[in-house]
């Protein structure tokens, strides 16, 4: 087996401009089934455009180039629907505000019974069986399967989008900022429920976080991008241990890293 072979997902030198105005200039990397890449970098540096180009979720306005390879699949060419068919099992996605991304008023159970039966022919009982198996090895209570979206807390909504983007075990998790609306008590607890999950699943996680103790903690390479390229690419221990550029160190210290006289960015 060749090194291409092995991996799940390959991008290649992918371009995203809105509008004529480029937001992702040239970025490559690569994913092995269940490793997790962490994607950082300061605020519209590209990240989040990178993860919709993966996931397919840019808009109209935006022109993509190059190539998002899922097993050696071609996903730039891909029609809608042939899309849609990859969503469950091949990726799945969990929002910044993932408790958001429920109907309010309608019961979680609910909610994913009906996105679950989109895609497969479970019966009832074994969608609420396996969702009792993801809620235990996540440590949710049960109750909240027929909890109301609303009434959840931020960091419950949060582990609610965990459980129902991990339902069908997608080979390819997509977490844009999992973290950042959460205090820092829970944040490290859904950080910890994701390693689990990910142990437990097997999935590969693309992950965008601004918040370097997150990547840290979850990721196995780490790709470092500022307006729009990468600054550095490697894995978690070269960048964290090793970093080769005063950008990667700036956001590593997390703290204003002004040189004198020269705005960073
Ligand atoms: N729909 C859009 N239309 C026009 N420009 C956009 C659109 N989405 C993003 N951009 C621009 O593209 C660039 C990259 O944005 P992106 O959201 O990918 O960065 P980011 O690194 O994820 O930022 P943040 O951490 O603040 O979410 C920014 O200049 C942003 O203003």
């Amino acid at each position: 087996m060749t090194e291409a072979e092995g991996n799940l997902l390959e991008v290649e030198n992918l371009k995203v401009s809105y509008r004529n105005k480029m937001a992702v200039d040239g970025i490559s990397f690569s994913m092995k089934p269940s490793e997790v890449l962490a994607i950082v970098g300061e605020s519209g540096s590209g990240k989040s455009t990178v993860l919709k180009a993966v996931i397919g979720l840019l808009g109209k306005e935006a022109e993509v180039y190059g190539s998002i390879r899922l097993r050696g699949r071609e996903l730039l060419s891909l029609s809608d629907r042939e899309r849609r068919g990859l969503n469950g099992r091949g990726m799945a996605m969990i929002f910044q505000n993932a408790g958001a991304s429920f109907c309010p008023i309608r019961r979680i159970g609910t909610q994913i019974t009906e996105s679950i039966r989109a895609h497969e022919d479970w019966s009832r009982e074994q969608i609420r069986a396996r969702a009792e198996e993801l809620m235990d090895a996540i440590g949710l209570e049960h109750s909240v399967w027929d909890a109301y979206p609303f009434s959840l807390s931020g960091g419950m909504g949060q582990r609610a989008g965990i459980l129902s983007a991990m339902m069908l075990s997608p080979e390819l998790l997509l977490a844009d900022e999992p973290t950042s609306a959460l205090d820092t008590v829970t944040q490290m607890k859904v950080v910890r429920e994701l390693l689990k999950i990910r142990k437990k699943e097997r999935s590969a996680i693309l992950l965008v976080t601004h918040h370097m103790g997150v990547a840290r903690a979850m990721a196995d390479k780490v790709l470092v991008m500022k307006k729009g390229h990468a600054v550095e690419y490697g894995t978690a221990e070269q960048i964290f241990l090793n970093p080769q550029e005063a950008y990667t160190r700036c956001l590593i210290d997390a703290v204003p890293c002004v040189p004198r006289g020269k705005a960073v960015g």
